[in-house]
């Protein structure tokens, strides 16, 4: 009997514990946290995973949230001590204004840990489960819970999840660069630049998309000496061509240095330096440049490792996407993918409207996100916002358009507010004079873009923008304005 009894025990310590949910979602990124959430608010019982320990994926732990924390700072203390203050008539006294980069860090640390512990809180309001652990495939509807070392609060043994329906959400990762090494030290990722111990004497950055003009515009703002290498001859990866030159000419403006059309032929640390080979593409003319720190910001890559996704047969492209159907369909019914890991733009907020179309899909048959409205900004100074086409889009498709345009110079907000550099750019077509993109460089893009993307969503004419009453003085009366030379003529210029 004693035999038997040390068996059964044996048995208990080594069987794997179980749960059983209606939906498990892999990944609490922008696509996979939302997601669980309005799934159990539709009534699912819902469990996330997630490997990294805090909530909230690339976007609120290494992305979106850290990069936008430094820009608005470096922003206000690049105003304060770059002379933009004395032409308001504030007076501050040279050398009374100092960076304390440590705090400086430290307050993109604290809205990180707010708004990642936020993620937790609203799981626990909403009844998700979350598991601190890496999810991967028994079957398509098993998960099992891996224990990961070094995280916090992470399961301490592994789990087996039985699950009707799956929802995949596991991201991206930084595309590496054949032979550069990253130390996230000397050469670091979008990750190590978040995180620099000092402001670097010169930045070299690999890429003028827009990783490499957001942290780029910070450092010049601290201080560096910026230099931007990019192999196409023009920035911002897909902004309209005549946004994207007006941006990189404020940029240069603002003191950062562009080298276009050129190839990296090797980066590598020489102690406290690296080194970098450059050749013009045009000329084949090579050049050595030093840096204190080189940032390699040359695009993301969809991220499965550890998921197994391999066991359940699903099928990957060549760009390493996660291959689905207009409906976020693998090849099983019960197994859906949203967010960076499958196809369309890499955008937190693209991933997070997928998050809960998918749901919606998963509960109703009923779920939709319009991919001609995803708005892209760059929080650079001025912003920079478009959605809907470009003019190039629009010629490649044979559509004829007209454009209306209406500077910031002109609008008496962005004249009280000291900050006119920019336009908006409507494009719409010509014969119904529907809104069919919009493209804003200036300040608040950002914000402005949301009215751009209302009126491409209800379909909405320059002329209906131009006739709803917008509140003066503000920045949006120049969006109206735009509409207004769009299908006729501006008033205030
Ligand atoms: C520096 C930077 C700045 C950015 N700024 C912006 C911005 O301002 N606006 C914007 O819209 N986008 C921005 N982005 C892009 C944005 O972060 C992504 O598009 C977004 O995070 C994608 O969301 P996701 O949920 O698909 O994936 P992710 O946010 O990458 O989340 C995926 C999660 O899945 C987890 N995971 C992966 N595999 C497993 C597994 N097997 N088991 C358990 N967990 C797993 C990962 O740990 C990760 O937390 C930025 C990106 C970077 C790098
Ligand atoms: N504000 C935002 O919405 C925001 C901010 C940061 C990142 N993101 C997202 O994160 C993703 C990654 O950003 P990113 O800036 O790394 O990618 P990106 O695709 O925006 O830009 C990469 C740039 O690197 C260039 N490049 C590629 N290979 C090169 C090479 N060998 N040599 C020189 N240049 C090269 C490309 O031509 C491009 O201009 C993007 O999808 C972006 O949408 C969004």
């Amino acid at each position: 009997m004693q035999w038997l009894k040390r068996g059964l025990l044996q048995a208990r310590q080594y069987a794997t514990r179980s749960a059983k949910h209606d939906l498990v979602v892999i990944g609490a990124g922008p696509a996979g946290y939302v997601a669980a959430i309005k799934a159990a608010q539709l009534g699912y019982n819902t469990a996330c995973i997630d490997k990294r320990g805090p909530a909230g994926g690339t976007c609120l732990n290494v992305g979106c949230i850290p990069s936008k924390s430094l820009l608005n700072n470096s922003q206000l203390y690049h105003q304060m001590v770059g002379g933009d203050a004395a032409t308001r008539g504030i007076v501050v006294t040279k050398g009374a204004v100092k960076l304390d980069f440590g705090k400086f860090m430290a307050a993109k640390e604290k809205v990180v840990k707010q708004l990642t512990g936020g993620v937790e809180m609203l799981f626990k309001k909403n009844g998700v489960t979350y598991y601190k652990g890496e999810g991967s495939f028994e079957s398509p509807t098993q998960i099992r819970v891996k224990p990961v070392e070094g995280v916090k609060g992470a399961v301490e043994e592994e789990l087996l999840l039985d699950t009707e329906k799956v929802l995949i959400a596991t991201g991206s990762e930084v595309t590496p660069f054949p032979g550069i090494t990253i130390d996230e030290q000397r050469i670091v990722s979008s990750t190590g630049v978040l995180s620099l111990q000092e402001v670097p004497k010169r930045l070299t950055i690999i890429g003028a998309g827009i990783i490499g003009l957001e942290m780029g515009s910070v450092y010049n703002r601290l201080g560096s000496e910026v230099t931007v290498l990019e192999y196409q001859p023009s920035i911002g990866a897909s902004m309209d061509d005549e946004v994207a030159s007006t941006t990189q000419k404020l940029l240069k403006k603002q003191g950062i240095k562009f080298k276009l059309a050129t190839k990296v032929l090797s980066a590598a640390r020489d102690g406290e330096v690296v080194n970098i080979e450059v050749e013009d593409t045009a000329s084949g003319k090579k050049e050595s440049l030093q840096a204190d720190v080189l940032l390699v910001a040359v695009g993301r890559r969809p991220y499965v490792q550890g998921l197994n996704a391999e066991k359940i047969g699903l099928e990957v492209d060549t760009k390493g996407r996660l291959v689905i159907d207009d409906q976020f369909n693998t090849k099983h019914e019960n197994v859906k993918v949203v967010g960076d890991v499958t196809f369309g733009p890499m955008l937190a907020h693209k991933a997070e409207e997928e998050g809960i179309a998918a749901v919606e899909l998963f509960k109703t048959g009923q779920g939709h996100v319009n991919y001609n409205n995803i708005p892209s900004v760059m929080y650079s100074h001025p912003e920079v916002a478009w959605v809907g086409k470009t003019e190039k889009q629009l010629k490649e498709d044979g559509i004829s358009y007209k454009v209306g345009k209406f500077p910031f110079v002109a609008n008496s907000r962005a004249k009280c507010n000291q900050d006119t550099e920019g336009f908006v750019k409507i494009l719409i077509d010509a014969d119904t004079e529907r809104i069919l993109g919009a493209h804003i460089i200036g300040p608040n893009a950002g914000e402005m873009i949301a009215e751009a993307g209302l009126a491409l969503e209800y379909g909405a004419s320059a002329e209906d923008v131009s006739r709803v009453c917008h509140a003066h003085p503000t920045l949006s009366e120049a969006f109206k304005e735009a509409n207004m030379a769009a299908y006729s003529k501006p008033i205030n210029f």
